[in-house]
């Protein structure tokens, strides 16, 4: 089942969406607090793209579940990442998503949704997400969860469409060297 964040049925593309040739979309991944949402805001700022934040669709039991300090399970991830997929093609012109995309099969359920999907893993350490993450007041994710997205965590360097930074570095540097790297890929997505 397919659903938006407002319970409205969303059809999943049979195939992946392309869109114009200067379109691309590109996801902002990576554990809790490496700073994706930081990053990909000033990144479609940059770009002029619109920015999914994808943490407003989780379903209220996924965010429940963590709030209550248990970790998601594939099957908590499947329907998410789905409409994640389906918010990306909606963006006919390309789009700017935040998704932790931890494993593999996470990322390929995306990149089946539009063509060419490019990748910018933020690489922190397990202290440097812990600390960030116990220092953001009021948001529903528990520090004592940290750990559980390193054991999730499927590097994906070496994977098409990939970039990785070190998520330590600072936001406005983080911002030019993904707007570089994605000036340079466009139109053929083989790194
Ligand atoms: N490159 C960075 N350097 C220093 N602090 C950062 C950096 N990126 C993000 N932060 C801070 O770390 C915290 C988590 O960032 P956030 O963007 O919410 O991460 P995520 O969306 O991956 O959970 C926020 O307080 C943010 O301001
Ligand atoms: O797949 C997951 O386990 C969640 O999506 C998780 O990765 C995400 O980190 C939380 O939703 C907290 O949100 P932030 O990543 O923005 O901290």
């Amino acid at each position: 089942m397919n659903h938006d964040h407002q319970g409205v049925f969303c059809p999943a593309p049979s195939e992946p969406v392309a869109g114009p040739s200067s379109a691309f979309w590109v996801v902002v991944m990576g554990v809790s607090g490496c700073g994706k949402s930081a990053v990909a805001q000033l990144l479609a700022q940059t770009l002029g793209l619109p920015l999914i934040e994808g943490d407003d669709f989780h379903p209220p039991s996924n965010i429940d579940k963590m709030q209550r300090g248990i970790a998601l399970a594939d099957a908590d991830r499947a329907d998410w990442l789905l409409i994640l997929g389906a918010e990306l093609a909606r963006c006919c012109d390309g789009a700017v998503l935040t998704c932790s995309a931890l494993k593999r099969s996470y990322r390929n359920t995306l990149r089946s949704a539009v063509t060419d999907l490019r990748f910018v893993h933020l690489a922190i350490s397990p202290a440097e997400s812990l600390k960030r993450v116990a220092q953001r007041p009021g948001h529903f994710y528990p520090p004592s969860l940290v750990a559980s997205q390193f054991e999730a965590l499927q590097d994906p360097a070496g994977e098409p469409g990939v970039l990785c930074l070190a998520g330590d570095a600072a936001l406005a540097t983080l911002v030019q060297q993904a707007h570089v790297w994605l000036g340079r890929t466009n139109a053929t997505c083989a790194e």
